[in-house]
Order: C-alpha cells, then sequence, then structure tokens
C-alpha cells in the first residue's frame, strides 16, 4: 500500500494513484468527448458543397466508438441514425479502423449507380470475411488484395493485374453466369426435388407428427437439400456431424467477427477447421472423379462430385490463378454455403412463420399456390411453376416484406484511387463506406406505415405492405405525402393498375429503403434462386401438409439481433408446430 501513495510537496496529503489514475482518466475522457463533439457539431454546420461526414462522438482516445459499436452493433447505429438523421453520414472510428456509415435512400442508391459501381469495390469487407470468419490462409490473402482490376470482362483503366490472377472478376462472371438462366432453372428444379424426397418420402403420414422447432427442421432438410443441389451428393457424406457443424459454425460468427484470438476462443476456431477439413476432403473426391474445367454449354448442368456448373467454375478459376491452394479453397466454398444459406432459411422459417399463424393469410397464399401446380400426364407427379408462383402477387409481397424485416447485414464499398462524391458529401479514397440494410428498412421517410386508424410500424410484420390496391390511394409500399401520392425517392415512375384486377405486387419507391441483396454491380447473384426457394419450399411443404404452429400465443418470437449484421436474423426462440400428410393431395 505504502508504494501507492506519493506525498505532494510534503504538504502531508497523501494521493492514492489508484485515485490519481481514475481522475486523470475521466479527464481524459471528458476532454476527448467534448473535442470530439465540438468537431462533429462543427463539421455538421458547414455550408461549403463537398464537406466530410461529422464523426460520431467518443470518450476514449484510440478506441473511439469500438466498444460501443460491439457491445451493442444495431443499437448503436440506430441511435447515431436518431441522432443525426438519415441524411446525414457519419465518420465512426472502430480502433485502428475508420469507416463510413450512410443510412439515407437517396446515398444507397447513388452508391449503386453505374459510375460509383465501377469506382469502388468490397474488397474490405471481403479480406476481412476471408481471414477472420472463413480461415482462408494468410499467405492468401495478398493475392486477392493485390486485384484492382474490377469485376467486368474489361479491366478498370489503369490497372495491370495479370489476366489470370483477376481473381473478382473470375468469382462474378461465374455466380451470375450459374446463377441465372439455365443453371438457375436446373438448380432450383434439382432442389424442390432434393428437398421432396427428403420431406415427402419421410415418415410423416397421416397422423400429425409434433416437431420442437421449425428453424431447427428447415436448418437441416433445406440445408441439405440446397446443399446437394449446388454442391453435389458427396459434400456432406464427408462428415457425419456436417450440417451439425455448419450451424454450429454459424454461432459462433458474432464471436470471430470480434477477432478473439483461438486461445482466448477455442470453439469457433475448432468447428470452422472440423467443416474445412470436410470440405478439402469433399474437393479431393470430386477431382478424383469429375473433371471440373467441363462448364461449357454442352456440359451437365449438374452431376452428383462437384454438383452445379458453379462449383466446377470455381475450381477451374482458382486453378488457372496458379495461387489458390487447397486451403484457399475450402475457405471460399465455406464462405459461398455462408452466403447461401444464413440468410435464406432464417427468412424462409420467418415467411412460413407469418404464413401459419395467420390463418386467413394462409388461405389466400393457399389460393396463390394453387394456381400454379398442375399434375404431369406422363408421371402424375404435381409439378409447381416456378415462374408464375414467384409472381405471384401477396406471395412476393410477404416475400418482400420478411426479407425487409428479418435480414439485418452491412454492405460495403471503398471508392478506388479518387475521391466519391454523394450529394454534398465527400468521401476519400480507400475508406470504407458502409450502409445498413436495417436503417434502410426502418427509414420511416421511405415507407408506408399505414394511417392513425390502421398503422403498420415498421418494426412490425404487414403481409399487404408491398401491394397497390386499384382503389386505394393508400396501398403501396412507399411513404404517402400529403401533396404526392407516390414517394418517387428513387425516380420511377408508378406502374398503371387496372380496376378490373387485383392487387399488383411493387417496389416502386422504395428501392433506396429496401437492400437485403445490397444493390449495382455487386447485388447478390444468389438472390433468384433465393427467391424461388424460399417461395418454391412453402408450395411444396403446403401442398404436401398441413402445418399448424404451436407457438403460446402469448409467446411471439422475435428476431435474434446477435446476427446483426451477418444476414437472416433467425428467430430468438423455439417455434414449435406440427405437421401431417394431406390425405387428398394428387400424388402419392
Ligand atoms: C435471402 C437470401 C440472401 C440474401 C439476403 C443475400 C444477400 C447478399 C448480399 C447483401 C450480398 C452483397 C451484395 C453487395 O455487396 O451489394 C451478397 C453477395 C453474394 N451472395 Fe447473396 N444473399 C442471399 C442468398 C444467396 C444465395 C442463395 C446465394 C447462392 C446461391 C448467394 C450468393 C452470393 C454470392 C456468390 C455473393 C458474392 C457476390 C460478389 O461478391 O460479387 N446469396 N448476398
Amino acid at each position: 500500500m505504502e508504494n501507492m501513495e506519493i506525498t505532494l510537496f510534503n504538504s502531508g496529503v497523501i494521493y492514492d494513484s489508484r485515485i490519481i489514475a481514475c481522475v486523470s482518466l475521466t479527464l481524459i475522457s471528458l476532454t476527448t468527448y467534448f473535442v470530439t463533439s465540438i468537431n462533429s457539431s462543427f463539421s455538421l454546420r458547414q455550408k461549403k458543397r463537398r464537406k466530410a461526414p461529422p464523426g460520431v462522438p467518443y470518450w476514449i482516445p484510440i478506441v473511439g466508438n469500438l466498444f460501443s459499436f460491439l457491445w451493442n452493433r444495431c443499437l448503436f447505429l440506430d441511435k447515431a441514425v436518431e441522432n443525426y438523421g438519415y441524411s446525414t453520414p457519419l465518420l465512426l472510428r472502430l480502433g485502428p479502423v475508420k469507416l463510413y456509415f450512410v443510412s439515407g435512400a437517396d446515398h444507397y442508391l447513388k452508391l449503386f449507380s453505374n459510375r460509383a459501381s465501377r469506382s469502388t469495390n468490397t474488397k474490405a469487407a471481403v479480406l476481412f470475411a476471408l481471414e477472420n470468419l472463413f480461415g482462408t490462409p494468410k499467405s492468401i490473402l495478398p493475392f486477392y488484395a493485390a486485384d484492382n482490376s474490377g469485376v467486368n470482362a474489361n479491366p478498370l483503366p489503369g490497372t495491370n493485374v495479370k489476366p489470370e490472377h483477376r481473381i473478382t472478376y473470375f468469382q462474378a462472371r461465374a455466380a451470375h453466369r450459374h446463377l441465372s438462366g439455365p443453371g438457375l432453372a436446373h438448380m432450383t428444379e434439382l432442389y424442390l426435388n432434393f428437398l421432396k424426397k427428403r420431406v415427402v418420402g419421410d415418415q410423416i403420414g397421416s397422423e400429425w407428427v409434433y416437431l420442437p422447432n421449425l428453424y431447427q427442421f428447415l436448418q437441416v432438410e433445406v440445408f441439405a437439400a440446397a446443399v446437394e443441389a449446388m454442391c453435389g451428393s458427396y459434400i456432406l457424406p464427408t462428415s457425419s456431424t456436417f450440417i451439425s457443424d455448419f450451424w454450429e459454425f454459424v454461432d459462433t460468427v458474432p464471436t470471430l467477427f470480434k477477432g478473439l484470438p483461438r486461445w482466448m476462443s477455442p470453439r469457433p476456431y475448432r468447428v470452422r477447421g472440423r467443416l474445412l477439413d470436410a470440405i478439402k476432403r469433399w474437393h479431393k473426391f470430386a477431382h478424383e472423379h469429375s473433371d471440373c474445367s467441363k462448364t461449357g454449354t454442352e456440359d451437365p448442368e449438374w452431376e452428383p462430385y462437384f454438383g452445379s456448373k458453379l462449383m466446377r467454375a470455381r475450381q477451374e478459376y482458382s486453378r488457372i490463378t496458379g495461387f489458390m491452394n487447397v486451403d484457399a479453397l475450402a475457405a471460399e466454398d465455406l464462405g459461398l454455403l455462408f452466403a447461401t444459406n444464413t440468410n435464406s432459411i432464417p427468412s424462409l422459417t420467418w415467411f412460413i412463420y407469418e404464413i401459419c399463424r395467420d390463418p386467413s393469410l394462409k388461405s389466400r397464399v393457399e389460393k396463390e399456390i394453387e394456381v400454379c401446380r398442375a399434375l404431369s400426364v406422363e408421371t402424375d407427379e404435381i409439378l409447381f411453376d416456378i415462374n408464375k408462383l414467384c409472381s405471384q402477387p401477396l406471395l412476393q409481397s410477404i416475400y418482400a416484406e420478411t426479407l425487409r424485416l428479418r435480414v439485418a447485414l452491412i454492405v460495403t464499398r471503398t471508392p478506388e484511387r479518387k475521391d466519391l462524391d454523394i450529394g454534398d458529401w465527400v468521401f476519400p479514397p480507400d475508406r470504407v463506406i458502409a450502409f445498413s440494410s436495417r436503417a434502410g428498412a426502418m427509414n420511416p421517410h421511405v415507407w408506408n406505415v399505414g394511417n392513425k386508424e390502421t398503422p403498420h410500424p415498421l418494426d412490425e410484420f404487414w403481409a399487404e405492405r408491398f401491394l397497390i390496391y386499384p382503389n386505394d390511394p393508400t396501398s403501396g409500399p412507399c411513404r404517402k405525402q400529403v401533396d404526392d401520392e407516390r414517394c418517387l425517392n428513387d425516380g420511377s415512375v408508378p406502374s398503371q393498375t387496372d380496376p378490373g384486377e387485383g392487387p399488383i405486387f411493387s417496389m416502386e419507391g422504395v428501392t433506396g429503403g429496401w437492400i437485403p441483396y445490397g444493390g449495382g454491380q455487386r447485388m447478390c447473384p444468389g438472390r433468384h434462386f433465393a427467391k424461388q426457394e424460399i417461395i418454391g419450399t412453402l408450395a411444396l411443404l403446403l401442398t404436401y401438409y398441413e402445418i399448424e404452429l404451436e407457438v403460446q400465443k402469448a409467446r411471439t418470437p422475435k428476431c435474434d439481433m446477435k446476427f446483426f449484421p451477418f444476414g437472416g436474423l433467425p428467430p430468438t426462440m423455439e417455434i414449435p408446430f406440427r405437421m401431417r400428410r394431406r390425405v387428398n393431395e394428387a400424388e402419392n
């Protein structure tokens, strides 16, 4: 104790060094907060065009906003938007990293424009995810980092990356080519067949079967069918715990995101290691039995070893680079499995939940499904017209509303080489601009929130938010303004509705608020499959089964915000349900 005491000026006053430390820290914190607040309000008041976004004040130098952000990411960003408004981009200091956070719908649209798409990249987020979440070897990261040639067939001017090293372009080309057109049609058809074989071929007969959790049921059945449609029939058998490992890994992603080292948090690394090993075993086996260079128009869309052409194309371009080793390839595919399933499956869970908990909504949905199926003349099997299903107004509205409310992710862009101007704001090169789908989804300037008599707050599900009724000028997704029936903040023109017809599905006026798939050139290439997967799964399940939720009325599941900003938000609680085979369904 003695050596903790300091006698000053022989005055006889004893200062405990702990008190001195506390007082100094408080003074430093107060001064830091004062200075950063003054700077912030000074930046806000600037009248000039081309100004720098204000910083969000913080208390601790160097650390900045990091603790508040990591403590509760969603709350921190919600508060920042509440304090500064949607039209003000903000500078966040997250430890050593400084980034901008943008929340205005108009700003999103400008960031997704062709011009901005050409001069920005997504490298920072991709590198962070590869290294910290998916376990790409550190030695390979410089190879990804060096590619600044863009996503188009023609490299960006001023870049001199070797043609065979254009990894960003290869990735984008493979995804866009094979997740649309014939590849998409084939993948959806296979997915629905695999799902049907798994679920309908299962033991659930005409007696009610009680299942403890809808999300868990889909995590197994939908995951297995989707993975088989994309990656073939041999990836899952490489490890008896692949499916449970995958979801355990997803559970640990918020921990990996915080960057804790292995010795402090071994579980995420252990489970990720098991998955990467399994993927490597699958790659090896598939290479022994299949030729990944077969991605031409004459080659099969799907074979059991690598699955879809997408997976063969990914192997092939990785081989061509000469850089990618087996570990890097496994990490890339883990990343794809993550992107594919962790968004779709939680979204699908909410989609089914919202429909099944409202009997009148369910019966309207069943009518829309009914007109999209037919019996095959040859096999007597039920066939779905997936394109027609995905064009049904109510199904689309529920799907869009589900993604608005239940997907919360952050998308990033980094300006390359020169400043990026958005409105009066200027963003310097090489600094990340982040925007959150949740901020867009909750932006009251964008969305229709009903009226006093029938309010539809943005944090509540409204099945009809995206429907325009010909005779109801208050309907439709975008905010109604006193002097303007529709707010077309993206400059689009309202489509005509035929008064004789029913409601139409519409996205008019809300494209800057609805960004679960990001936007511009880097917009999610899997969105068409995701939509068909979500709507097709519901159609299949409701065609063959009666499904009833067993959730007690008093208990409503909420979104687990721990998963913000990683995409689909799973429910906070189990959703018990029961199902039984319909007795009179056409097929047996
Ligand atoms: C509800 C489901 C899904 C959501 C919400 C979602 C969302 C996203 C978002 C926000 C991005 C980044 C876009 C940007 O930077 O602008 C992305 C990228 C990507 N997604 Fe999805 N996704 C979903 C399903 C899928 C599926 C099913 C697949 C594959 C079949 C897929 C494959 C990809 C790929 C390959 C990328 C990277 C594209 C690139 O970097 O160029 N996604 N996704």
